[in-house]
C-alpha cells in the first residue's frame, strides 16, 4: 500500500513546515521570524521505501531502538519501529495550513509488522495486537505532535514510543540542554548504565545517548541561534538526549558537511521499562509541544 511520496507544506503567518506522508513525518518547522529552522533537516533527505528519514521528527512506533521486553533487548529490525517506514493516510478533509491528521491501523499492516513485542513467554503464536494510531501535527509559533495509540482488538499489548525530533542548533558543542538536573537516566553508551544528571544542564562534550526518567519541561539554551528553545510533552514517563558525536552513517552527507554537530535530539519517549500497555478499548496520547522563548 503506498500512495507514493507525497509531501505537505503547511504555511501560516506564525510559521511554516513540511510532512511527509511516509512515516507521518515532520520534516521541517520554523515560526516566522526565526533565520533558521527549529526542526532540523539535513542537507540530503531520502525518500526511499523501507528506509527510515533521518532528521525531523521521526516517529517511534511500536518499539524504541532494537526494542525491550523482560529486561532484555530484543533484536528487532527496522530500528525504532516499522511506524517510520510506513505511509500513512492523510485526513484530507481537515488538512490545513496549520493542522495535517494522519492515521496508520494495524489492518493495514503488511506480514511481518506484527506481532511486536514476541518474547520467549509469548513466542511465535502471542495475538496480533490491533490497534489504531492518530498522529496530528499542528505548526504554527508552536508546534505539537501528538501519537495517540488506541488498543482496537480484543487482547492487551505493550508498545514503546517517541517522538524522536531533531533540533537544529548552531554547534552541538555550544549548547545546553536544561530542565534534567537530578533526574536518573540510563546511559546508552555504557550499557544502559544507571547514573543521575548532577550538572544542571546536559553538555555535548562527546557522544550523549541517554534515556532520562523524567516527564518535565526542557529549556534548549543556543547562543550561536540566538534563542532558547522550550520543549514541553505530556503522556511521556522518559526523556531521551541523543547526538553521535561524531559523523553518524546514516547522515548522507556527514562525513563532508559535519552534520552531526547540527542538531541535538531531545525526544518524548515511553521505552524500556516504561513501554505503555494498553487493555481492550483503552488508548494512550503522547506529545511533544515546541516553542522559541
Ligand atoms: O534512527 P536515527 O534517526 O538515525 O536515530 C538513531 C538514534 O536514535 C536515538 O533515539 C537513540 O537513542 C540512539 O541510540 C540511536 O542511535
Amino acid at each position: 500500500m503506498s500512495n507514493g511520496f507525497a509531501l505537505r507544506n503547511l504555511n501560516n503567518r506564525l510559521g511554516s513546515a513540511a510532512v511527509s506522508d511516509y512515516g507521518a513525518h515532520v520534516l521541517r518547522w520554523r515560526p516566522a521570524g526565526e533565520a533558521e529552522d527549529v526542526v532540523w533537516s539535513p542537507s540530503s533527505v531520502i525518500l526511499a521505501s523501507n528506509k527510515a528519514i533521518v532528521g525531523g521528527v521521526p516517529i517511534v512506533f511500536p518499539w524504541f531502538g532494537p526494542g525491550f521486553a523482560n529486561g532484555h533487548g530484543l533484536g528487532k529490525k527496522p530500528n525504532h519501529g516499522f511506524g517510520r517506514i510506513r505511509t500513512w493516510q492523510l485526513d484530507a478533509e481537515s488538512f490545513s495550513h496549520d493542522y495535517a491528521h494522519y492515521t496508520l491501523d494495524s489492518a493495514d499492516l503488511e506480514p511481518g509488522d506484527v506481532p511486536w513485542l514476541e518474547s520467549a513467554e509469548e513466542g511465535a503464536d502471542a495475538p496480533t495486537p490491533q490497534f489504531h494510531a492518530d498522529y496530528e501535527v499542528r505548526a504554527t509559533d508552536t508546534l505539537t505532535v501528538t501519537l495517540t495509540v488506541a488498543n482496537t482488538g480484543a487482547t492487551a499489548f505493550s508498545y514503546e514510543a517517541a517522538l524522536h525530533t531533531y533540533f537544529h542548533v548552531s554547534d552541538v558543542a555550544q549548547v545546553r540542554l536544561a530542565g534534567l538536573g537530578g533526574a536518573h537516566y540510563a546511559d546508552a553508551t555504557d550499557g544502559f548504565k544507571p547514573c543521575v544528571q548532577s550538572d544542571p544542564e546536559v553538555s555535548f562534550t562527546g557522544p550523549v545517548d541517554r534515556v532520562y526518567e523524567s516527564d518535565g519541561v526542557l529549556e534548549l539554551h543556543d547562543a550561536g541561534l540566538n534563542r532558547t528553545v522550550r520543549i514541553a510533552k505530556s503522556g511521556s514517563a522518559q526523556t531521551v538526549v541523543w547526538n553521535p558525536g561524531k559523523p553518524y552513517g546514516t547522515l548522507v552527507n556527514d562525513k563532508v558537511a559535519g552534520e552531526w554537530r547540527e542538531f541535538v535530539c531531545a525526544e518524548a519517549a515511553n521505552c524500556r521499562e516504561y513501554a505503555v500497555t494498553l487493555a481492550p478499548g483503552e488508548s494512550h496520547a503522547l506529545s511533544q509541544s515546541i516553542a522559541v522563548l
